[in-house]
Parts: structure tokens; C-alpha cells; sequence
């Protein structure tokens, strides 16, 4: 797993590597520069030599400092270069100064109006480099060009030669106009226009920052490439902040999954799933069957009397057993063998589902709660947050979310006013503060988090992306993937993460055209693909 930054973190990494000697502030932007222009030319290899056009826009902050050494390096590799400024060339801070002092030295600062003012692009590529993660309020007078930026990225693809005019975009840090620790654009009045900049490639420096990850900012991105710029790993730092510091999933290793040689199935635990009453049985079955496949020793469909029949005639490897309200489940659940408990899928919003999950947390065993089992509680939240205990994950997605965390909700729905904006990790570390369990909030961006702290995003965008994985009941096979993994021993965390990870594998090794059923089926393939 990467770690992601906020803002303030990237900066007291930088002040901490400029305090301690190892580096200047002038080293560091010229290496942001560098590595600006290196990914540049490894993306597009076409752009060097011959008659190639770029025009770099230079913001009033560092973003704007990263712009002047890129104008210049990009000069150096034979680029004829245009640079404009946005903002006024005396308040630029030190560092952003003195590039802005070597790159006139060769060449002319324009104000940026005069460039907004042509016609067409008039280049091959065009840097942004006008806000970073400095960036703390809405520019509604450069919406326009970020309109401009959005069609060019969305509308049409890249034709060098600028006499034609469509550039690639690539945006310094972040495309301008983005809150780098939310991922959601600065609105303001005129909406007509685009609230932030848009990009073909993302350059960043060090480590990816969590606006690359959450809300519009893997949209507008594009790609993001994160080039070192000599900063060293901090260790002390990272040991101090290590629960503040959110985690990107990325590919797991193969022991994670892998099981003993000589296990016994009940040594990968047994998964109970509650099913709902006749006609509605689909969900649970497609949970079952996704906690068996993810490895769960042992699976039982509890089902109610109405439903057995139904049930029985739609199951093999998965076993029923008949269980008959709250009280049956209190019977079952004298049965210790049953580690993991999964609720909510197709289980319906009556009274009695109250009951069985009462019943179900006080038994305290390693427990899923999602849909129904959470919808149910949308009067009475604090009933259900006064139950869930340290071994419990709750899987809302953002109508679930809104129900049961409300006031959350609405902050996070905020429109961002300044920066840093409340963002997704913040509404997730919340909810799992005040629910005391893990809380993961689906999405593309789905974050996980613990009340301890430690937070991550299972991301669902760039070369991950699974649309396809919007489809009736794949969140019911996600519930069953946590619920088999709980049953295998993971901790609430780990399964919570490790389960959200292989469901988008899944998606992207079944691709476009997948349903529900199909989730759990790519598991085999997914796991020989990761080397077990
Ligand atoms: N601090 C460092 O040493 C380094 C910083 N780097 C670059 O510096 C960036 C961060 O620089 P800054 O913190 O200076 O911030 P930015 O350059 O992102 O932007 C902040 C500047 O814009 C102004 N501003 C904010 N909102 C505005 C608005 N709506 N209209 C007009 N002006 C507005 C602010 O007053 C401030 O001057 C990073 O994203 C990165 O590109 C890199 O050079 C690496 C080293
Ligand atoms: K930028």
C-alpha cells in the first residue's frame, strides 16, 4: 500500500528535508521541474524535436514557480516555449521569484489574460501550473478556461502540430482549481463555466496527495504520474503520523490469502448469512456465495421457514439451515463455530430485522452489517451505534451513509468554501469514530475506516476503473467477501480492505457486461493471477 498525503503533510515533509539541510526549497522546485518535464517526454515521446509548441501558465504561488522551471527545461530540450502569468510578478514567493527572474532572462512573461483573450490553443502542449495544493478558494475568472480545458480533455483527443491546436494538457500537481486534500473543485457563482481546470496527465511530487483520489479529482486528473523529487522517507515523521496518514490499497501479496496446507475447514471459519423471506433470497445467496469463494471454510444461508424452500432449491456448496426470527438466531448463535456473522442483503426494513441484528451484535461475534440491516436503524442510528463493537463493519453506500450519519452527510455535501475542504476521509473517520466500528463508504473512491484512526481508499478510477461494477447485488457479494474473510480470522480492517480490493478486481478481470453472479466466480482466476 502507498500512502497518500494532505497538503499539510506534503509541507511538513518539505520543511522538515529543508530544516534538517538535506535540501533547499530552490532544489526541490527544481526537481518538481524536472520531473515535470521527464514524465512529459515519457508520455509523449513525440514531442521532442521538431517544430513542437508549449505554452506554460504560471499561477501566483510555487505551482507557478514548478511553471517557470518547466517553461525553462522545456526550452532547453528545444521546445519553443510561451509563458503567462496570472497574478502579479512581485508578490511571487521566493523560490516561484527567482525561477520567474531565470526563466525572463530568456524569454517573455505575459499576462495570462493575454493569452485567454487568442484564438484557439496555439501549441502542442499547454502546462498548467496555476494552483497546486496551496490552492484555498474558488477563481471564477478563470472558469472559462477551465471550460475550454474540460472540452479539449472530454471532447477530443491530441493532434500535435499546433497550427491545428489540440494540445495535451498536463496539469503541475494538481489540475488548478482543486482542493487537494478533498478532491472537489472550488465552486463559485458563475456556473456556467468549469470550477477547475481538467488535464490529460497529472504530474505529482513525492507521494500522490487524497484529492488524486476522492470526489472529482480522479476525473479531472486524467493520469497521475508521482516523480521523486530527493525528499527521504521520513521515518521518524511517519512513525509519529502513521494513523493520520491515509493508505491507497494497492496489490496484495499472495501469503496474505494463502491458507495452511494442512487445514481443517473449520480452521478458515464458518460464515452464517442471513437470508430474507421468500422472493427475496438473492442477495444473501450471492453473499454466501461470496464469502465461500473467498475462502470461508464452511457457509450457512440462515433462512426463515417461507423461504426454505426457495433457498434450498438455489444452494449446493452452501448449507441451510432454517432460522426463524431473533430467537432462532439466538439459538444458532449458542453454536461458537459460527465466527462471522453477515446481515442486511435482501433481509427487508420490518421490525423483525431490528431484532436480528440486535441479536446478531450482541452475540459479539465478528459481524457485516449492510443495506437493509443499516437502512433499518434510519430513525434511531444511535440504537444501533450503542451495539456495534470493535469486531463489526458496517458497508454503507451514499444513501446509507446519509441515513444514518446525516449531519456528516450534509458536511461532506457542502460545497467547498475554502481550503482544505471536508473531504470523504474525513466524513469516513467520523462515522467509524461515533459508530466505534470499521465504516467502509462505498463509491469509486471507497474509503475504509477504523476508530483508531488509520483510513484508507480502495480506488475504483484511472487504470482501475470498473463501471461496470454499478450493478444490482454486487454490493451484496462485497458483504459476503468481508463476511468470509471475518470468518477466516482477518481483523475487521483488513478484511474490510482486502475484500473492497478483490471485488474490483473481479470487475475488471470479468470487464463490461458483468452482473452480480459473475463477482465471485472471477475469484479463483484473481487469486492464480496474484500467485497463489
Ligand atoms: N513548498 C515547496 O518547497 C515545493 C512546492 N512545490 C509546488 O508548490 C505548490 C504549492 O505551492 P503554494 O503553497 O505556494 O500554493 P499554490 O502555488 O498551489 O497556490 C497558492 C497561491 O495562490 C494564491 N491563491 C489561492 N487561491 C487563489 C485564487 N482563487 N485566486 C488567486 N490566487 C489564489 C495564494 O494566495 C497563493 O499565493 C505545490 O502544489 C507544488 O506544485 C514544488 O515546487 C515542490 C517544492
Ligand atoms: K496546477
Amino acid at each position: 500500500m502507498t500512502e497518500l498525503l494532505t497538503a499539510a503533510q506534503m509541507r511538513a515533509i518539505e520543511q522538515a528535508a529543508i530544516e534538517s539541510g538535506e535540501v533547499t526549497g530552490l532544489e526541490l522546485m527544481e526537481r518538481a521541474g524536472q520531473g515535470v518535464v521527464e514524465a512529459i517526454f515519457e508520455e509523449w515521446p513525440e514531442l521532442e524535436g521538431g517544430d513542437r509548441k508549449a505554452v506554460v501558465l504560471c499561477g501566483p504561488g510555487n505551482n507557478g514557480g514548478d511553471g517557470f522551471v518547466v517553461a525553462r527545461l522545456l526550452k532547453e530540450r528545444g521546445c519553443e516555449v510561451e509563458v503567462f502569468l496570472y497574478g502579479d510578478a512581485d508578490k511571487l514567493p521566493p523560490n516561484a521569484k527567482a525561477n520567474y527572474e531565470r526563466w525572463s532572462e530568456t524569454g517573455r512573461v505575459a499576462p495570462l489574460s493575454e493569452y485567454t483573450r487568442g484564438e484557439g490553443w496555439g501549441c502542442d502542449l499547454l502546462v498548467d501550473a496555476l494552483f497546486g495544493t496551496g490552492l484555498s478558494r474558488p477563481s471564477p475568472d478563470l472558469g472559462n478556461l477551465y471550460w475550454n480545458m474540460e472540452d479539449m480533455v472530454d471532447g477530443f483527443g491530441i493532434e500535435f502540430g499546433h497550427k491545428r491546436g489540440r494540445p495535451a494538457i498536463v496539469a503541475v500537481d494538481f489540475p488548478s482549481g482543486i482542493c487537494s486534500d478533498s478532491g472537489k473543485e472550488f465552486p463559485h457563482e458563475d456556473a456556467h463555466y468549469r470550477f477547475a481546470a481538467s488535464a490529460h496527465l497529472t504530474v505529482s511530487f513525492h507521494q500522490s496527495k487524497q484529492g488524486h483520489f476522492l470526489s472529482e479529482g480522479a476525473e479531472l486528473c486524467g493520469k497521475v504520474v508521482v516523480k521523486d523529487i530527493g525528499l527521504s522517507e521520513e521515518k521518524e515523521w511517519r512513525k509519529d503520523n502513521w494513523k493520520a496518514l491515509t493508505k491507497l490499497i494497492g496489490r496484495l501479496h499472495p501469503n496474505w490469502f494463502r491458507k495452511d496446507q494442512d487445514g481443517h475447514k473449520y480452521h478458515h471459519g464458518h460464515a452464517l448469512v442471513l437470508s430474507g423471506s421468500h422472493g427475496s433470497t438473492g442477495a444473501a445467496r450471492l453473499a454466501a456465495r461470496g464469502a465461500l469463494r473467498i475462502g470461508a471454510g464452511l457457509v450457512t444461508l440462515g433462512s426463515p421457514r417461507s423461504a426454505m424452500l426457495e433457498n434450498a432449491a438455489n444452494l449446493t456448496a452452501v448449507m441451510l439451515k432454517q432460522i426463524d426470527g431473533a430467537l432462532g438466531l439466538t439459538e444458532v448463535l449458542e453454536d461458537m463455530r459460527f465466527n462471522a456473522i453477515c446481515l442486511g442483503p435482501g433481509l427487508g426494513i420490518r421490525a423483525d430485522t431490528q431484532a436480528l441484528v440486535l441479536t446478531a451484535l450482541k452475540a459479539n461475534r465478528p459481524t457485516v452489517l449492510d443495506a437493509d440491516a443499516l437502512t433499518r436503524f434510519s430513525a434511531n442510528p444511535d440504537v444501533l451505534f450503542g451495539l456495534l463493537h470493535k469486531d463489526c463493519v458496517i458497508t454503507p453506500h451514499g444513501g446509507e451513509f446519509t441515513k444514518l450519519f446525516p449531519d456528516i452527510a450534509e458536511k461532506l455535501a457542502a460545497p467547498a468554501v475554502t481550503g482544505p475542504a471536508y473531504s470523504k476521509v474525513d466524513a469516513t473517520r467520523e462515522a467509524a469514530a461515533r459508530a466505534g466500528c470499521v465504516v467502509l463508504f462505498k463509491g469509486p473512491d471507497t474509503v475504509i475506516a477504523d476508530p483508531d484512526g488509520r483510513c484508507s481508499i480502495n480506488s475504483a478510477q484511472y487504470d482501475r476503473a470498473a463501471p461496470w461494477l454499478a450493478t444490482a447485488g454486487s454490493g451484496d457479494v462485497l458483504a459476503g467477501f468481508i463476511s468470509g474473510l471475518l470468518a477466516r480470522g482477518f481483523s475487521p480492517m483488513q478484511a474490510a480492505e482486502t475484500g473492497a480490493w478483490l471485488h474490483v478486481e473481479c470487475a475488471r478481470k470479468f470487464g463490461p457486461g458483468l452482473i452480480a453472479e459473475d463477482l465471485a466466480e472471477q475469484l479463483p482466476a484473481v487469486f492464480r493471477d496474484l500467485g497463489l
